[in-house]
């Protein structure tokens, strides 16, 4: 659906897409990155509007350098900022947006109701879009994008702006536009979490260059460790002292914290190396064995943003301590510094 090709845009002063080669097929994609990653930078560029340094790119089959017009008829656009009229009603602004695209007016009418209807503005649509709350212009920006029924939609950084409760519907809508209506969706985020429920697939780009491109259940995949937790009794005043000290005897692998996994220790976690079915059963008779109440046994899951937290750690470990300040290269962490960090989902 999108192809770049080495893929590279130069500012005088910045780099801002370096030699990046994705390969994005229908459904919905998270664009994942910090601030001046190269993410609307690519988006102006895949919708013909601002012109590569070199590379190249098609969209739906469509040359952006060539064909950016058709490109824009077939392709929805939410762009990240504030840019909507603040004396003019969502119904008029959207009909217009639609005539822009080539509606005939009646067309353009009926499907203005109906995608405001979709992005849950209905009640609101007759008033003046300035005295809109944020969420509610993230709708409007939602609604002109999809208006013209598009194959595809760039949506860029939709949940700028929004509370948790917000961030949750504008997702929700997202996610629904690719499952009730078939549209594909690229979506812009610089939180890692966010995009681990509505995505099917998550690429990654930092300083204009791609750090990885995976399907959202390789990025989290099960993780090897089985996380228990238990109680204390009278008998065992610190139970899960004495579970791991059983555990042990038995001959199983156990650790307090993240270990290679890179999970994170909670206090009275353990994390067991699973070898299948057995270490369940293992951690459940020692369990009853020992007369512990078992709180929780599971097998996690990996947050995408473990993954970049484990490689920063692994490029930390290996650079050399005369440089601790380069050591990091590609900053995948700036993604997690950001906020998107592991429970943002
Ligand atoms: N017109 C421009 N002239 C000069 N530099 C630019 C221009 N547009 C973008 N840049 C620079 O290119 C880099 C990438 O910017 P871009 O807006 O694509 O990042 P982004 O990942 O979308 O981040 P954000 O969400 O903060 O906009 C940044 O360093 C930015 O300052």
């Amino acid at each position: 659906m999108i192809v770049t090709e080495s893929l590279s845009k130069r500012f005088p002063r910045v780099t801002a897409l370096d030699r990046l080669s994705v390969d994005i097929a229908p459904g919905v994609t998270g664009l994942v990155g910090a601030n001046g990653a190269g993410k609307s930078t690519l988006i102006k560029i895949l919708l013909g509007l601002a012109p590569a340094t070199e590379g190249t790119a098609q969209v739906l089959g469509l040359d952006v350098t060539r064909d950016g017009a058709a490109i824009r008829e077939r392709v929805g656009y939410m762009p990240e900022h504030d840019c909507l009229p603040p004396d003019v009603s969502a119904t008029e602004f959207v009909v217009h947006m639609a005539r822009m695209s080539g509606l005939p007016p009646t067309a353009a009418r009926e499907r203005t109701a109906d995608t405001l209807r979709h992005v849950g503005l209905y009640e609101e649509r007759y008033r003046p879009m300035g005295g809109y709350s944020t969420g509610m212009k993230q709708r409007v920006k939602l609604a002109q994008a999809l208006v013209h029924d598009p194959q595809l939609v760039f949506l860029d950084e939709p949940t700028n702006g929004l509370d948790p409760v917000g961030r949750d519907e504008m997702l929700g809508l997202i996610r629904r536009v690719h499952t009730d209506f078939g549209i594909s969706v690229l979506v812009t985020s610089h939180l890692l979490g966010e995009l681990e429920r509505t995505c099917d697939h998550v690429v990654v780009i930092d300083g204009g260059k791609l750090l990885r491109s995976s399907s959202t259940e390789e990025f989290t995949q099960a993780t090897t460790s089985l996380a228990v937790e238990v109680t204390d009794t009278d008998r065992c005043p610190d139970g899960t002292a004495a579970l791991r000290a059983a555990l042990v005897a038995a001959g199983a692998v156990v650790s307090d914290a993240a270990g290679a996994d890179g999970l994170s220790s909670s206090g009275h976690v353990l994390y067991v190396e699973a070898s299948g079915e057995q270490t369940h059963d293992l951690v459940r008779d020692t369990v009853a064995g020992l007369g512990l109440g078992l709180i929780r046994m599971e097998q996690r899951r990996h947050h995408i943003a473990e993954v970049f937290r484990d490689a920063d750690a692994a490029a930390a470990a290996a650079a050399p301590p005369a440089t601790p300040a380069t050591a990091g290269a590609p900053s995948a962490p700036h993604t997690t510094q950001d906020g998107g960090a592991p429970d943002a989902g």
